[in-house]
């Protein structure tokens, strides 16, 4: 058993949206394809994977660096003999030969990216979805079968209007989601109530209602925004400040008592340590939002569980960003607390399996080996163009 190709492409995924401090007008995407000589149902098996969004698509390191690593090695090395499989673990490792500590950044998601691919073939390899095969190996075979999802969006985008923006949270609503995200930040305080007063007519209730400064203040206006929307006993404020001032963080729970959530742009488990060592995190509230495909993949993000365990966090409140179904196969089969979901942005991406429906805020998987990427028709259409073509 080896793996006799990786491929990777990068594709677009821009659009005219904008948070409080990017907006998608270039942005990219890494699509991965490795593609190994085990036969099932006639053909050979091709694990995918892509890099979430938010970072830009990682090609030219992977065809730098990272995809000779693997192809150049031994494949026995990277055999797991007790399970007849790849060993995604001895396949990182690999792809890690020669890498310095510390500078978690854009090899991070390189990695995350072909570690997402490699996971997927295991799982086709094993037959079993991969929540299934994750809580056979990691959690004694019991698995969640639905996950708690809330539905993103609220940007920004020119000619958006409340009408427009109440209009697309209703439609959430509509489609089954319990919580909704909305973006802050990129417009002046007093703009921003009203476009948060004018959510919460929609959703009736704070806390069906989350917001996302995207790391934009600082501790002065982080503190302002924090009295504004107390009042309004929101779901979650997120993201307050830069991603790595963990003392800003940290000094906003003397000001803020409702939940925070943060850690998309923490990119290793060191980074995710030292955010519950000094960044303040309250583990009876607040939430975490690693993104495995940022972060070098889940070999990486079993890590920074087991760094959350030793520090009293649950797994529960873990509820990663990106609205894969990468993390929801994770959320479901190593016990997280949820994840995003983004109904209409970053397609054919972001979203689930076709006619999967979300009941009452939670979704559930399909029943197909893998990620279930196969059953996303307009995502594996790309993916498939890369493995196959
Ligand atoms: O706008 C983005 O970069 C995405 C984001 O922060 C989120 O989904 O939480
Ligand atoms: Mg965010």
């Amino acid at each position: 058993m080896r793996i006799v190709d990786i491929r990777e492409k990068t594709v677009s995924i821009a659009s005219p949206i904008a948070n409080a401090y990017i907006d998608f007008s270039k942005m990219t995407c890494s699509v991965v394809a490795v593609v190994t000589d085990v036969i099932r149902d006639g053909k050979p098996v091709i694990g995918y994977g892509f890099n979430s969004n938010g970072r830009y698509g990682q090609g030219a390191l992977m065809r730098d660096r990272f995809l000779a690593r693997i192809t150049e090695a031994d494949p026995d090395t990277l055999i797991d003999h007790e399970n007849n499989n790849l060993d995604p673990f001895a396949i990182w490792k690999t792809l890690m030969t020669n890498e310095k500590p510390g500078g978690h950044g854009e090899r991070s998601v390189a990695v995350g990216t072909i570690d997402m691919a490699v996971w997927d073939a295991v799982a086709k390899i094993e037959g079993k979805p991969l929540y299934r095969l994750l809580a056979d190996r990691y959690r004694d075979g019991v698995a969640d079968d639905k996950v708690w999802v809330y539905a993103a969006g609220g940007y920004y985008y020119p000619g958006k209007d409340q009408t427009k923006l109440k209009a697309e949270m209703q439609s959430y609503l509509d489609r089954g989601y319990d919580v909704v995200k909305m973006k802050i930040g990129a417009v002046p305080l007093d703009e921003d109530i009203r476009r948060i007063e004018a959510v919460l007519e929609v959703v009736g209730d704070g806390r069906r209602l989350a917001v996302d400064a995207n790391g934009r203040f600082d501790l002065k206006t982080a503190i302002a925004y924090a009295e504004a929307i107390k009042p309004y006993n929101l779901f979650w404020y997120e993201e307050i400040g830069d991603p790595l001032d963990y003392a800003l963080q940290a000094e906003l729970a003397n000001h803020y008592e409702l939940p925070m959530a943060t850690g998309e742009n923490l990119f290793s488990h060191q980074d995710a340590r030292n955010l519950l060592r000094h960044g303040g995190m309250r583990p009876d509230r607040d939430y975490l939002q690693f993104d495995c495909a940022l972060s070098y993949g889940l070999v990486e993000y079993m890590r920074t569980l087991k760094v959350m365990e030793e520090m009293g966090w649950s797994s529960r409140r873990v509820v990663p960003h990106g609205g894969h179904q990468m993390s929801l196969n994770i959320a479901a089969g190593l016990h997280l607390g949820g994840n995003e979901s983004y109904p209409d942005v970053f397609q054919p991406f972001g979203g689930f399996a076709d006619g999967i429906r979300v009941e009452n805020g939670y979704v559930g998987l399909p029943d197909i080996p893998g990620v279930g990427f196969e059953a996303k028709s307009a995502l594996y259409a790309v993916m498939r163009e890369l493995g196959e073509g």
